[in-house]
């Protein structure tokens, strides 16, 4: 930046495009030894040897290893005038105040190095310049303003008032910090400025005192702003017109100095340490900022980096002349100076242009706030007028009742369903106890008897499980429809194919199938709707539930007698109810029920000592058994399922009156199995459609039970080895169940990680019970709605697709090294070109070779990010089975096989 004519110092700037990145301009001026350094004969030690570079004269004879010459924007020798300096080195960024940029000029130096010498001429020079240029540039109108301040021992003051009370300094978000009160004069002329001028610089008004190096030492910062507000005139009465606005600051720091060298004592020595800490700050600052900004910069450290925020680093256009004494006895000071201006050097400003909105722009705009406030305001005391506010009041309140009397309603229903409810119990019916130490349920005869309180007791808490229960399932839906889809079930979300869509509700329909929780309810649907037909169709119904039933038989202990006369579990209708009702595997969604549906009028229990009874029911007499037996002979069992179903519909509360629904209908698909096991003969015994080859698996189990019935031992439980045996009975049925699934999710074009999500979880824990139900059932209907030709072939696609994007993922997934070993395992060529496409469309194809599945799974389960399929989150569809693993060892197992079935 060099020395500019004074029309290019503002007028090509006005178009205020020049808006760039730039570095603070930065020069040094010597001022000539003074009378004290030259009485001291002090020689001088600095010279310019050309426009840009000082250097150090006596280096050699120093030995010195700091530099010798230092480059500037410009330098200034002892001889140079001020108004060269200004010209030179201040004067296109004080003349950018006129192009509308913020714009300042520090001096900075040492105690008497002539930074007051050098800044009161720069602005008197500037202010000249600005005022003949305003007088050059008719065209425009320009408005004027001043204002003084300094930076005394931390306290800033207004210099054009007489009042000294401290300033305070405010945040603007938009204009920086601001100087509260600080007082602004509008001025008439250059005379104005310069009569100003010399009421605030001045001994009596700025602080300055004397000191052994300067007779007229500054002793605060002081900082002159002149604002420059200008205006095209013929554009004045436009009421869009715009104007320019900046701020040209001129400041005059105090010198830093050396207590020793100013022999500063009192007052002028807490002057002394308060200047140098500011400008220690100052210098903080600008270091951190010639260094690009990194970490922190310490603005608030004190009041004179805190104003000057904006001319250091940030829009204003920034000039800063460093003054030195050239003499020798200086020069640390000198060579901290020129440390300072090198790091100035550095800085780089972002200089703009503020284009402020015309005043009357401005008023015309709040006129239109001030007629539409107003507007509103009308509107509201004529509504008041009117007894509008008064006849919402009444419409709250009749809202209000309203909903009062739906309240009462909802209670007396609830009442009359607990009522009903304690009749039932009261009257027979089977119902499980829940233990309160665990989520099990232990059977109870609906041949005991309990007490007014005990029933009462029960039905609160069970129904307070259902509301937790089904609350959850709630939250889960819930969840599932509003996006959150919560981790582990996905490690890394930016998988392209699962940000196709965006409701995981949606995901989980396109790329899972219908949720579990869908499937019921269609499940249940379809059980309602065929029932009749079922009934006539169907002989005896061996639903999947009654399967388990007879697994649970055998690994229960099946009434002695009958087992060992050879007869077949179901030889009468009575031993087929015992069957129906007592051993009847549940699902764990009915063991969270609060009384079971099922109606079966006996126990398997009925018998004294034929069977392992837990030790409370080994309590109860036979009295009471033959009793409640009596009264359940009376019920009517359609009966009862309407009256506990409407139990629970009332028992529950409306939020989880929808969960609550599909629970309901798959126990009532239960109690329809379970009817229609009791109702039919075993030889005539046949399988839904639905349920043909799950049926199939368990042909075996019932055969064994009828050919190995177990024997309790003589206190009642089962021998070891029994218990042994029935756990590899249940782990082999285990894995049969798992193979049907398996071949099901191949016949029914399955999503692959829907497949790999629920082998994850197959681990062999009788819990997975749970999921495998629902996962046949679900099956059984996607195969037969795919058979039907409801489902198009659409889901073919969908896992084609599946398999493309998993390719996609192997770059991601798996390295290079890997991915080799990978295709080497699995027989593609490395030279193939689609090797990723060819080895994901292999996957999940051999639903036969279980090596095959394992594998496939677990390279889908690294591609997807399934962490750990015991940790995958069971209730990823809405479910929620949270069943404590159980002891095969302890013998309180059996208890609670059958209710966690
Ligand atoms: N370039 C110069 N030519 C002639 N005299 C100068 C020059 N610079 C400064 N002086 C004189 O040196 C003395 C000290 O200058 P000045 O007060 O401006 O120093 P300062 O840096 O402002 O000191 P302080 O920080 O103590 O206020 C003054 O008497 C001033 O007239």
């Amino acid at each position: 930046m060099g020395s500019i004519s004074e029309d290019s110092a503002a007028g090509s700037e006005l178009d205020g495009s020049n808006a760039h990145e730039e570095k603070i301009f930065v020069s040094v001026r010597l001022r000539p030894l003074n009378e004290r350094e030259l009485a001291r004969n002090e020689i001088s030690d600095w010279e310019c040897i050309n426009n840009t570079t000082i250097i150090f004269k006596n280096s050699l004879q120093e030995r010195t290893l700091l530099p010798a010459a230092y480059t500037f924007d410009r330098v200034f020798g002892c001889d140079c005038p001020t108004k060269q300096v200004y010209e030179e080195a201040a004067k296109k960024v004080a003349l950018s105040v006129l192009s509308g940029i913020n714009s300042s000029i520090f001096a900075y130096g040492q105690t008497s190095s002539g930074k007051t010498y050098t800044m009161s001429g720069v602005t008197e020079c500037a202010i000249l310049d600005i005022y003949d240029y305003i007088d050059k540039h008719c065209e425009r109108e320009f408005v004027l303003k001043f204002s003084a301040m300094e930076i005394y021992n931390e306290s800033v003051s207004d210099l054009l008032s007489t009042d000294s009370t401290p300033l305070r300094l405010l945040d603007d978000p938009e204009r920086g910090t601001m100087i509260e009160k600080l007082s602004e004069v509008t001025l008439r002329d250059s005379d104005h400025v310069r009569e100003l001028l010399a009421y605030c610089i001045p001994e009596d008004q700025r602080q300055i005192g004397e000191t052994t190096l300067n007779e007229a030492s500054s002793r605060s910062h002081q900082i002159l702003r002149l604002t420059v507000e200008s205006s095209a005139r013929e554009y004045l009465r436009a009421a869009n017109s715009s104007s320019l606005t900046a701020s040209v600051s001129f400041i005059d720091l105090a010198g830093s100095e050396c207590a020793s060298q100013t022999l500063s004592a009192g007052t002028r020595l807490k002057e002394g340490c308060h200047i140098n800490r500011s400008l220690l700050t100052l210098g903080t600052v600008i270091r951190k900022l010639s260094k690009g900004r990194n970490g922190h910069i310490p603005y608030r450290d004190s009041k004179l980096t805190r104003i000057l925020q904006n001319c250091l680093g940030g829009n204003a256009r920034t000039a800063i002349i460093c003054t030195m004494s050239p003499a020798h006895s200086h020069v640390e000071k000198s060579r901290n100076t020129l440390l300072f201006a090198s790091c100035a050097k550095q800085v780089n400003t972002n200089a703009r242009v503020n284009v402020v909105m015309s005043e009357k722009a401005l008023v015309k705009q709040l006129q239109k706030e001030l007629a539409r406030l107003e507007d509103e305001l009308r509107s509201l005391s004529s509504l008041a007028a009117s007894g509008d506010s008064a006849s919402a009041l009444k419409e709250k309140e009749m809202l209000i009742e309203k909903m009062e009397n739906e309240i009462r309603e909802l209670t007396q229903q609830r009442d009359l369903a607990r009522s009903r409810t304690e009749d039932l119990i009261q009257t027979g019916g089977e119902y499980q106890i829940p233990k309160p130490w665990g989520d099990n349920y232990e059977k109870r005869s609906s041949a005991d008897e309990y007490s007014a309180s005990e029933a009462s007791e029960i039905i609160d808490t069970t129904r307070s499980d259902v509301a937790s229960r089904t609350s959850h399932f709630s939250d889960r839906c819930e969840g599932l429809n509003s996006n959150k889809l919560e981790e582990p079930f996905f490690e890394n979300s930016e998988m392209q194919f699962l940000s196709d869509d965006t409701s995981p509700r949606l995901y989980i329909d396109k790329y899972f199938g219908p949720d579990p929780c869908k499937g019921w309810e269609k499940i249940a649907q379809e059980t309602d709707n065929n029932y009749e037909d079922n009934c006539k169709e169907v002989q005896c119904i061996e639903t999947d539930i009654s399967k388990r039933n007879t697994i649970a038989s055998t690994l229960l202990s099946a009434p002695v007698g009958e087992q060992d006369s050879g007869q077949s579990p179901c030889s009468s209708d009575e031993e087929i109810s015992n069957q129906g009702s007592a051993h009847v595997p549940r699902s764990k969604s009915c063991t969270a029920l609060p009384v079971s549906l099922q109606k079966s009028p006996s126990s398997e229990f009925s018998k004294e000592n034929e069977s392992p009874l837990p030790d409370e029911f080994e309590k109860e007499s036979p009295e009471r058994q033959d009793d409640n037996q009596g009264k359940l002979s009376k019920i009517e069992p359609t009966n009862d399922e309407d009256l506990c179903r409407k139990d629970l519909e009332s028992s529950i509360t409306t939020d989880f009156m929808n969960v609550k629904e599909e629970i309901i209908k798959i126990l009532v698909e239960d109690c329809r199995a379970n009817k229609q096991t009791c109702e039919t003969g075993p030889d005539k015994m046949i399988k839904p459609k639905s349920q043909t080859q799950f049926g199939d698996n368990l042909d075996l189990e019932d055969e064994k039970t009828s050919k190995e019935p177990e024997k309790p031992t003589d206190d009642g439980s089962i021998k070891d080895q029994d218990i042994q045996k029935s756990a590899s009975d249940w782990s082999t049925e285990f894995e049969r169940q798992k193979r049907e699934i398996i071949e099901l999710w191949d016949s029914c074009d399955t999503p692959l990680v829907h497949r790999t999500y629920f082998l994850l979880l197959f681990k062999g824990d009788p819990s997975d019970a749970v999921y495998m139900e629902v996962e046949l059932r679900r099956l059984s209907f996607l195969k037969n709605t795919l058979s039907s030709g409801q489902v198009s072939a659409k889901s073919t696609r969908a896992l084609n697709r599946e398999r493309e994007m998993l390719s996609k993922q192997m770059l991601k997934k798996y390295s290079t090294k890997e991915r080799e070993a990978l295709f080497q395992k699995w027989g593609i060529s490395l030279k193939s070109k689609h090797r990723r496409h060819q080895l994901c469309r292999m996957l999940w194809t051999n639903a036969k070779n279980l090596e095959h599945i394992n594998e496939s799974a677990a390279i889908v389960a690294k591609l997807v990010g399934f962490k750990d399929g015991n940790h995958a989150p069971k209730e990823m569809f809405g479910l929620s089975f949270s069943l404590k693993p159980m002891n095969l060892k302890s013998s309180s197992w059996k208890h609670s096989l059958p209710s966690m079935i």
